[in-house]
């Protein structure tokens, strides 16, 4: 192609497959940036899809409701159709799951990339004309080549096929998905630098530029950008990591970890964000995406870079069974048959995402040991919660002792201990006091988010622990200083 022939013109048919977490906030806020612009969300998932056209999203995400409601058949429209709209997109962004391969080579540590593939075999079967086909799922470095080979044999076959094959991840975090989309710290896209190429990567900056300054629009190389978004997990992951480490030697010398990551995060070439100390860092991302990295880096033959960031993922597990044995330790060494009551079960608060949530790990340590757990979460279903602990931990002792509460009061009813573990705002506002009288004494609380007053709870009567956080000598209830 000469350097002036246009191939891919001007965008104004969006076709995103993958109506998830990513596609359909995504497209919802493309939609509505862009009124010029259809953007067709499509699933093979039906029910889904009819719940995308319902007045009950499938997703929970503040903010999310409104610009779809506004945005739904006007130019956002959701579809099983897949092949129609292939056909007739100019554009389409492949958002499928990417989740850790749970079989045979790179088992436990390598992204599943059967999807993709399956999605990139879907455009080159129905696909007529000039694509820009964009990887937004989180993929590893050349992901890109795999499907650009099987768009091109399609080429063989077909003159008028044309496809151009770009790199543009996503950033957005659960929870605040709609503020991220709106107003996002940067987009990177990354393509080849071919004529073609070029004028692809163009034709997406031109969408992006309907509501993102030009200057927050990062164009790179396509291996790049993919790499990118598997860093800038890596990056975030290691942050929490390393204050969690840190929250263990608070814990041991009477430092405070809220104190510490303060004067740390002041000084600016650190900075303030992520350093807040957790019961582990949880999601669908993180995990996947880091030992993503570490399997590449095996493969490349890049054994000490490999376990550097293998310590991350290390540090997490150890962080959630670390937090675990606090509450069976500080409960007199034995759980057994004592009901314990779970506040939170999201993987953060405002998402109803309970994907790698660290609660699932830390009720897997207590169920082991036979303790009753009494589940609220404010946008976690019952169905939800025990189907992730039955991938944990037998069905029959799930049945036997957990049970889901609608209400945090009633969770906490003759209760010897409450463990928080997901940062819910409503938490903080609960009447303890009231919580407190209607436990078993004494009675003790686990915060494993550094959301509650701990003075404030002693003087109510209640035993305290929070990560990262030394008992207090004169409230040290537990008896376990030793510093
Ligand atoms: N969840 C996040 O916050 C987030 C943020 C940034 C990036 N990502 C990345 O984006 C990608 C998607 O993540 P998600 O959380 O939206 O996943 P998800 O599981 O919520 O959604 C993926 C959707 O793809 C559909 N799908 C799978 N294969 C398909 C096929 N062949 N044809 C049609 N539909 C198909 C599934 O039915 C599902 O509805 C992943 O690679 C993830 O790592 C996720
Ligand atoms: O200081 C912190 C910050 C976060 N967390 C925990 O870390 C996990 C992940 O939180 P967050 O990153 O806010 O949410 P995600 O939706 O998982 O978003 C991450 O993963 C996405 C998927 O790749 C990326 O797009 C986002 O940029 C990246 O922040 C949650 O369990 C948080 O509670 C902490 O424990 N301490």
């Amino acid at each position: 192609m000469s350097s002036s022939e246009v191939v891919f013109g001007k965008v104004s048919k969006i076709v995103c497959v993958g109506a998830g977490y990513v596609g359909g906030p995504t497209c919802a806020m493309i939609a509505h940036k862009c009124p010029n612009v259809t953007v067709t969300v499509v699933d093979m998932n039906a029910a889904k899809i009819a719940e995308w056209n319902s007045d009950k999203l499938p997703i929970y995400e503040p903010g999310l409701d409104e610009i779809v409601f506004k945005a739904r058949g006007k130019n956002l429209f959701f579809s099983s159709d897949i092949p129609n709209a292939i056909a007739q997109a100019d554009l389409i962004f492949i958002s499928v799951n990417t989740p850790t391969k749970m079989y045979g080579r790179g088992k436990g540590m390598a992204p599943d990339l059967k999807y993709v593939e399956s999605v990139s075999r879907t455009i080159a079967q129905y696909a007529v004309g000039p694509k820009i086909v964009v990887e937004k799922s989180t993929v590893p470095v050349k992901a890109a080549e795999s499907i650009g080979c099987i768009l091109r044999e399609a080429q063989k076959n077909n003159a008028n096929l044309k496809f151009q094959v770009l790199s543009n991840p996503e950033f957005l975090a659960e929870g605040t998905a709609m503020k991220d989309l709106a107003n996002p710290d940067r987009v990177l896209i990354g393509g080849e630098s071919s004529p073609e190429g070029l004028q692809a990567v163009a034709e997406l900056v031109r969408v992006y530029e309907n509501w993102v300054p030009r200057d927050r629009i990062i164009t790179t190389n396509t291996w790049s950008s993919e790499l990118s978004k598997l860093v800038a997990n890596a990056f975030l992951a290691q942050r929490i990591s390393s204050i969690n480490s840190i929250s263990a030697v608070c814990e041991a010398t009477g430092a405070d970890i809220s104190e510490v990551a303060h004067a740390v995060g002041y000084d600016t070439r650190i900075g303030s964000k992520f350093l807040k100390a957790s019961v582990g860092f949880g999601g669908s991302c993180f995990q996947k995406d880091v030992l993503s990295l570490v399997y590449l880096c095996e493969s490349l033959n890049l054994p000490q870079v490999a376990s550097y960031w293998q310590g991350v993922i290390d540090i997490n597990n150890w962080q959630r069974r670390r937090f675990a044995d606090k509450i069976i330790a500080e409960l007199f060494n034995t759980v057994t048959d004592k009901k314990i009551a779970i506040f939170g079960f999201a993987f953060k608060k405002n998402t109803g995402d309970t994907r790698e949530s660290s609660a699932i790990y830390v009720m897997k340590h207590l169920l082991e040991e036979h303790a009753k757990l009494s589940v609220y979460d404010p946008k976690v279903q019952k169905s939800q919660i025990v189907g992730d602990l039955e991938s944990v931990v037998k069905a029959q002792d799930v049945a036997r002792l957990v049970t889901v509460e609608t209400d945090p009061y009633q969770a906490a009813l003759g209760a010897h201990a409450i463990v928080v573990l997901t940062e819910w705002d409503e938490f903080t506002e609960l009447n303890y006091q009231q919580i407190h009288d209607n436990m078993q004494h004494p009675a003790a609380i686990f915060d494993g988010r550094l959301i509650l007053d701990q003075k404030t709870l002693r003087d109510i009567g209640f035993r305290t622990f929070a990560i990262g956080t030394a008992p207090d000598q004169a409230y040290n209830l537990f008896g376990t200083a030793g510093y």
